[in-house]
């Protein structure tokens, strides 16, 4: 059986206003779905990644496998502004049982054939598990070039495992680069030294990853983030919505007890998606089961819509 699955009908509903005025629009009514996942020459590829394999091998609460239609849900019934339009559902990936490659190589093969195309992607998660995925697919797409990975994370997630789980993704792509004599440049934004190992953190100095702790996130973000965008060819931004203060994001395996409020982290992801390098995006993390009224789907959609607006 398929690991692709294209996104039942149901989904993408809302209300539908067009009886005010031609352009009184949502984004169900402006999202264009996909029943092949087959790459077009210009647009977003809207992809799933149903999975919580990597976050169930990480010890981690499981229920991200149920994110992307949950997102996609409360995605559509905002309003369709700029940019909004690009979006092309290609549907979701599912991860059969416990065999998380195999949907990971799906993953990344459905990416980098999209970013040749001229497409840009944006994948819903699953846990940070896709980032493995859909970094490599990214690599794979501009050998050659200059890709920085911008992760807002509370996590390094440099883990070093028996099989790849959602805290390892950075620590393979590092893996990955070096096996090609390619240059891994990686930066963690929001990162939380007391949810992190001095081992871990050693590991993060011994490949020379850019650091900004959460506590100093307001202060140093921008000027860091200005170096990273000066240096890069291409950008892959990656969004575990742990990262968020658990007050804002309860809907994680692993919420923040500080965390870097939401309109802090827009005044970096404003830049990024300006920056007219930024080829990639995920969030990920996302856990329905421990979400409050639909509060955190709201904000996580949220931060997908402005980025989609922005990246127009
Ligand atoms: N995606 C990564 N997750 C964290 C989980 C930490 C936790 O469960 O407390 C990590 O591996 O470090
Ligand atoms: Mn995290
Ligand atoms: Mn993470």
């Amino acid at each position: 059986m398929s690991v692709w699955q294209p996104v039942s009908p149901d989904i993408w509903q809302g209300r539908d206003d067009r009886s005010e005025a031609s352009n009184a629009l949502r984004l169900f009514q402006t999202v264009q779905q996909r029943d092949t996942p087959l790459p077009s020459s210009s647009g977003i590829a809207l992809i799933g990644f149903a999975s919580d394999e990597g976050v169930r091998r990480n010890q981690g609460r499981p229920g991200a496998a149920l994110a992307p239609d949950v997102l996609r849900g409360a995605l559509a019934n905002m309003a369709s502004h700029q940019g909004h339009d690009r979006l092309r559902d290609m549907g979701n990936i599912s991860v059969e049982g416990d065999a998380l490659e195999a949907a990971q190589q799906a993953l990344s093969e459905t990416v980098t054939a999209c970013l040749q195309a001229g497409m840009q992607s944006l994948v819903l998660g699953g846990g940070h598990e896709t980032a493995w995925a859909h970094g490599r697919g990214v690599l794979d797409a501009f050998p050659g070039e200059r890709v920085v990975i911008i992760n807002l994370d509370a996590h390094l997630d440099l883990r070093s495992a028996r099989q790849a789980t959602s805290g390892t993704p950075f620590r393979q792509l590092a893996q990955y680069c070096a096996a090609q004599q390619r240059d891994f440049h990686y930066a963690c934004l929001g990162v939380s030294r007391a949810a992190n190992t001095q081992a871990l953190w050693d590991e993060a100095a011994r490949l020379q990853v850019t650091l900004v702790e959460d506590l100093d996130f307001h202060e140093q973000a921008q000027a860091t983030l200005g170096t990273l965008l000066n240096g890069a060819d291409r950008v892959y931004l990656t969004i575990d919505l742990d990262v968020l203060p658990a007050a804002e994001m309860p809907a994680v395996s692993a919420p923040a007890a500080l965390g870097v409020p939401a309109r802090e982290l827009l005044k970096v992801i404003e830049p990024i998606c300006r920056s007219g390098k930024l080829q990639a995006v995920d969030l990920v993390e996302f856990n329905p089961r421990f979400d409050r009224d639909g509060q955190g789907a709201k904000l996580a959609a949220r931060l997908a819509w402005q980025i989609a607006h922005w990246w127009a």
